[in-house]
């Protein structure tokens, strides 16, 4: 007998502390089902990870929300990645890896190591200091170098982080408080973001010009580049700006951890992974099942939603020692915080870099870091964010 849950993943209190829940669907079974939204879920690590390699029987072709898209409308064209599966998804995925890949960011590290240098000092030009992390840091920074990277005009950028939250919220329930709020107003948001993608508002230079290039090398076609574009704009901001929120939030209440990055500021790259295992600004993700597949003893059937939750798995005791522990010395590695297979995080190396940048240039110069008042959560249905993180700056 199949375990059913009545458990609401998206009610707004599961949301605001989500890790019982996760317990609590990791132990009643391999798959469970969710009776609330007519469908499954899966949070064991080794079943997570199954299901995000085997894109054959799980498709993101059907979207990776609620919403199927063989039976409803979804609320903007697919994405040609993230709701794409070979062979559509194969060109947009090889473009966008060969320009957001480690190579193609060599050239950008000192700029942004020098703009995380500015960005700290500026702040820190009296001394000591007592700042909410969230907007001085941890969105300040993508804010700064990001849009420049994708070669984005100044004018209009604060429409991307509500633009992007709602996009996020859009893969739940979207007639729950948190996304009724965000409607009003959407079609300014994506008005702007569509006009951003258009080859004449993006510089000769950067991502976008890159997307473009590619369709008049024939890699993409020129009517595909303003969606890849859109895909940059939608998931580059929000999602690093929580990856670096929590990796500070974590530091900041682990004893001795910052001490333990500052004696030894190479760990920075896979203390930023464990922080996206250990928080997974990225909670969950839907699949559909494309014909009848088994998982554990089950049977899933075929055009059923999943949601698979990479956030349970990353603290599956059947893989993690300790998983509730943020742990500098743990070997993050094969965590699902950025996906796994061929949807993994193609912008993870992206994220790296600016969160390196940015913890580089504060371990250079701040001596301790502590929280000076409990941090305040930003509920979204797919992300893990903090709205505010009172922090001192000591230096
Ligand atoms: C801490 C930051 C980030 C996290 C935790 C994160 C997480 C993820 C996850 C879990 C997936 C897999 C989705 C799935 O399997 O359905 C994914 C895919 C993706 N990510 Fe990220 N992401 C982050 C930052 C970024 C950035 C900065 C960009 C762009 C610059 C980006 C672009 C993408 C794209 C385009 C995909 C779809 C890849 C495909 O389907 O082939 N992400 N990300
Ligand atoms: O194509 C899109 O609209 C889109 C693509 C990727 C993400 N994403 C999720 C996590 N990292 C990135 C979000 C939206």
């Amino acid at each position: 007998m199949l375990p059913s849950l009545d458990l609401d993943p998206f009610d707004p209190e599961v949301l605001r502390d989500p890790l019982a829940a996760h317990a609590e669907l990791r132990d009643a079974g391999p798959l469970v089902e969710l009776p609330r939204y007519d469908t499954y879920a899966i949070a064991r690590y080794a079943e997570v990870r199954a299901a995000l390699t085997n894109w054959q029987d799980f498709e993101s072709a059907a979207g990776v929300g609620l919403t199927n898209f063989r039976t409803e409308t979804p609320w903007r064209p697919p994405s040609l990645l993230l709701e794409a599966d070979p062979p559509g998804h194969d060109a947009p995925r090889t473009v966008l890896a060969k320009i957001l890949g480690p190579r193609a960011l060599r050239r950008l590290r000192a700029d942004w190591a020098a703009d995380a240098d500015r960005l700290v000092d500026d702040l820190l030009a009296g001394g000591s200091v007592e700042v909410d992390a969230v907007p001085a840091l941890a969105a300040a920074f993508p804010l700064r170098v990001f849009p420049d990277a994708v070669g984005m005009g100044p004018d209009g950028r604060e429409h991307l982080l509500p633009y992007g939250d709602h996009a996020f919220n859009a893969f739940g329930p979207t007639d729950n408080p948190l996304v009724l709020a965000g409607n009003a107003a959407m079609p300014e948001h994506a008005g702007w973001v569509g006009q951003q993608c258009l080859r004449e508002n993006l510089a000769p230079v950067g991502f976008g010009a890159d997307i473009w290039a590619a369709a008049d090398r024939g890699d993409l076609t020129h009517d595909q580049a303003p969606l890849v574009v859109r895909s940059l704009l939608t998931a580059g901001v929000d999602t690093t700006v929580h990856g670096i929120g929590a990796v500070l939030h974590a530091l900041a209440v682990t004893p001795g951890a910052w001490d333990r990055l500052r004696a030894d500021p190479s760990l920075v790259r896979s203390v930023f992974d464990e922080a996206v295992r250990w928080e997974s600004p990225v909670q969950a993700f839907f699949r559909t099942t494309v014909r009848d597949v088994a998982v554990g003893e089950a049977v899933v059937p075929a055009g059923a939603k999943v949601l698979v939750f990479f956030a349970a798995a990353n603290r599956d005791p059947r893989r993690w020692d300790e998983p509730d522990r943020f742990d500098l010395d743990r070997d993050p590695s094969g965590h699902v915080g950025f996906g796994m297979g061929i949807h993994q995080c193609v912008g993870q190396h992206v994220a790296r870099l600016e969160a390196e940048s940015l913890l580089t240039a504060l371990l250079a110069r701040v001596r301790s870091l502590e929280l000076t008042a409990p941090p305040v959560r930003h509920l979204n249905n797919t992300l893990r964010a903090w709205e505010s993180l009172p922090l001192r700056l000591t230096v």
